[in-house]
């Protein structure tokens, strides 16, 4: 019997530009399609750290580099990173279904996701968007722009902006009715667009909340059999590029908490992932969370491959 499948897309689903990310979601369309094809209900969360990033820097430079156009607020920045991408997802995964000869429907909802404006995250910014700079260049931009710039895993230095945890998304209702009626649905694009409760309504905040953690947050209200976590690499491992290197199958959270606490999952990758999974299988304890490659997806729901996390 199908499942309801909450499912976050990595960063190698779209790429880094959007030439790559219109050819690279043919293949991600392909992996979502196979798993609509087994007959399970799928809801889709993606990143968007490269894209917002880029497209909040291109706006800067054309504000203030003589172009003369209005300057272009950060969460209006995520929300046309939600904007391009959703398109090119379900554009592909439309196409996807109707070669397949598979009568869905499939919309990106544009997502606003309450955060807290307390979030000590405010204070201490953490997620990496737009590009990798070498270090002369950081330093550079970090003059120029006042951005906060972070070396990231020896990958180079990269802007950080604050990152501040899901509380209620506010689409919820909407999404639960399109996906009742059948449809597949791309929601909480990068993350959601943050915004807090004021006493004159929602206000846009200038951050970037993990896709991981609204992707469990959503499959928690939506009460989702499973949460899928796709990414870059099959398994979770512990000793990850060790010489004793491991893969795991399946882990509760109990060991789940001893790898986290022995430094198994490195922050700002692995790490979120598994916590987006610890706080959907304890909150939801029939739920299963699944860590695995886009391109193994359907294999890993097959038992073949894959991370299971459950409680
Ligand atoms: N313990 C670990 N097991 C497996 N992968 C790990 C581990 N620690 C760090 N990683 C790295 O985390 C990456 C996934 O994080 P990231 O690139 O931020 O994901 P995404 O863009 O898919 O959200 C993997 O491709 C892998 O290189
Ligand atoms: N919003 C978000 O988590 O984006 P990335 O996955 O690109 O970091």
């Amino acid at each position: 019997m199908g499942k309801k499948l909450v499912i976050a897309l990595g960063g190698n689903a779209l790429g880094n530009t959007p030439e790559e990310q219109l050819e690279l979601v043919k293949d991600t369309a392909k992996a979502i399609v196979d798993l609509v094809k087994e007959g399970n209900d799928v809801i889709i969360g993606h990143g968007n750290g490269p894209q917002v990033g880029m497209i909040n820097l291109a706006m800067d430079y054309a504000a203030n580099g003589g172009a003369g156009t209005p300057s272009m607020p950060f969460p209006e920045c995520g929300a046309m990173s939600q904007g391009y991408i959703g398109y090119h997802l379900q554009q592909a995964i439309q196409e996807e279904l109707r070669r397949n000869k598979i009568q869905k429907g499939c919309a990106a909802i544009v997502t606003q996701v309450v955060v807290d404006a307390a979030d000590e995250a405010f204070k201490n910014p953490t997620k990496p968007v737009g590009m990798f700079y070498d270090k002369e260049t950081a330093d550079q931009l970090a003059a120029e722009k006042g951005f906060t710039m972070k070396e990231d895993a020896g990958r180079g230095y990269r802007r950080v902006v604050p990152s501040p945890k899901p509380v209620r998304i506010v689409e919820l209702d909407m999404v639960n009715q399109l996906v009742e009626a059948g449809n597949i649905v791309i929601t909480v694009g990068g993350g959601g667009i943050p915004v807090v409760e004021s006493a004159d309504g929602l206000k846009g905040v200038a951050s970037v909340i993990d896709k991981d953690r609204s992707s469990a947050k959503l499959a928690m209200d939506m009460k989702a059999d499973m949460l899928v976590i796709l990414t870059a690499v099959d398994r979770v491992c512990i000793n990850f590029n060790k010489p004793n290197q491991q893969e795991l199958a399946e882990i509760n959270v109990a060991q789940a908490k001893q790898y986290i606490d022995e430094g198994h999952f490195a922050p700002g990758s692995m790490l979120p992932k598994v916590e987006a999974c610890l706080d959907f299988v304890e909150n939801n304890p029939d739920g299963v969370a699944l860590i695995t490659s886009l391109q193994r997806a359907k294999d890993a729901l097959h038992g073949e491959t894959g991370t299971i996390i459950r409680k």
